[in-house]
């Protein structure tokens, strides 16, 4: 086994990290105009480089604030960039990298962990689980066509490109995030937009709706149009909406956006009411799915204590071999979160956890996988209560 040495990157080292990460991932370099704007993006004192000769494995995160189901925002580590160069995998770099981030999480207090993972086999062994499901809807342009009860809509705003980068920030700021499972978008984040905006050969379109005290809603599009002849598609790249006035306004303007034969709708979350909008709703038809954003309880009492629930209580065994700290046993109740000594109910590991904090996945259905082990049935369907939530979990911002 290598000697490595692990550690944070300094800002002179972020390029290097930026050419592993976007190696592994079979990116290009950041061109020289550009690394302004990327550099932004990394946080200072976050970006963990592992050494050999030289730099062969990095991993980065940023702070943001993420919301729990009941409405409380906790502090989430956004974890990003991960990437090891393809001469040196699976030999334990990514496992250190993992296990020095998620350590220095812990000590900064932060409560959650969260990323969008390139393949599904790699998180859950560092106790990441699938916390939210995204599905992805194709509108058949020409042919839809919008129920008549559905609003009008108020007043439209279309962001003109000098505008963009202020007036993004302040319209998500003042619209999300509102569900469970959104998180807020720190200066971190925002190069990320400027990026694509950049890198993108289709122009990108913001339109915001105005409702009778301001913005409650917004779009961003893009339209791929490669030949007069040649059908084209526009594809959402974010939309949010407070109001149904919003709702009503902002896909009558997408509709009525010419020289558009499909538009593509993808990472929206379970309670998607497109289709409910449509004569047809068969015009607005179900693509994929799939999982959305992953979860790691870093601070696990914490993080329990921080949502609500509802119904009887439950005591639930926790493992979790990298933070050893959050082993233990805890009573769940809507009256709120304790450590304790009473005999586990429920065991799970921390990933399995994780898939049950934002209420994506029922400790019964875990327990038929063998990911959650009952000491009876009364306490799964007390889990099941317990962490079931109104609205499903849905993020929305992509990192
Ligand atoms: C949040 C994001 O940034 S997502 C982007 C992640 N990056 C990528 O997908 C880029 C391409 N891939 C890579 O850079 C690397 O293969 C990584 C980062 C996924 C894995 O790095 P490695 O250093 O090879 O991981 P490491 O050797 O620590 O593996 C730990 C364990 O996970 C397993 N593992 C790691 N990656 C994979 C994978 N892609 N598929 C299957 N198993 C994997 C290993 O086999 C090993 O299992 P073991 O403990 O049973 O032996």
């Amino acid at each position: 086994m290598s000697d490595y040495t692990v550690r944070t990157l300094r800002p002179e080292e972020t390029r290097a990290a930026s050419l592993v990460f976007r190696g592994a991932m079979h990116l290009p370099p950041i061109k020289d105009e550009d690394w302004a704007v990327a550099q932004r993006l990394y946080q200072p004192e976050r970006t963990f480089g592992v050494f050999d000769t030289e730099l062969i494995g990095t991993a980065r995160s940023f702070d943001a604030e993420f919301v729990v189901p009941g409405g409380r925002r906790v502090p989430l580590g956004a974890v990003t960039a991960v990437g090891v160069r393809s001469d040196r995998v699976r030999r334990g770099v990514l496992s250190r990298l993992m296990r020095a981030q998620l350590t220095d999480l812990a000590d900064r207090g932060t409560t959650l962990a969260g990323l969008y993972a390139s393949e599904a086999v790699i998180y859950g062994r560092f106790g990441y689980g699938p916390a939210t499901t995204e599905q992805s809807f194709e509108v058949d342009r020409r042919r839809a066509v919008l129920r008549a009860e559905v609003p009008a809509g108020g007043e439209l705003e279309l962001v003109g490109p000098d505008a963009f980068a202020e007036r993004m920030p302040q319209v998500y700021a003042a619209i999300a995030p509102s569900r469970p499972g959104m998180m807020t978008r720190p200066s971190h984040w925002w190069p990320l937009a400027e990026l694509h905006r950049r890198w993108t050969e289709n122009p990108v379109v913001m339109v915001v709706h105005h409702g009778p005290s301001g913005p409650d809603g917004y779009v961003i599009y893009q339209v791929d149009r490669k030949h007069w002849n040649q059908p084209s598609t526009l594809e959402v790249l974010e939309l949010v909406t407070a109001s149904d006035a919003a709702c009503g306004g902002l896909w009558r303007y997408l509709l009525g956006v010419d020289l558009v034969d499909t538009i593509k709708l993808p990472g929206r979350p379970l309670d998607e009411f497109a289709p409910l909008l449509f004569t047809d709703p068969r015009r607005c038809a179900r693509t994929e799915g799939g999982d959305g954003l992953w979860l790691r309880l870093v601070d696990v009492p914490a993080a329990l204590a921080a949502r609500t629930y509802e119904g009887e209580p439950v005591v639930v065994e926790v493992a979790d071999p990298v933070l050893e700290d959050n082993s233990g046993r805890y009573r769940i109740s809507p009256g709120g979160v304790e450590r304790t000594d009473r005999p586990a109910e429920l065991r799970l590991d921390v990933d399995a956890l994780a898939m049950l904090y934002l209420g994506a996945w029922r400790a019964s259905a875990l327990a038929t996988a063998g990911r959650v082990r009952a000491a009876d049935e009364s306490a799964l369907t007390r889990a099941d209560r317990l962490f079931a939530t109104e609205t499903p979990a849905w993020c929305g911002t992509h990192f």
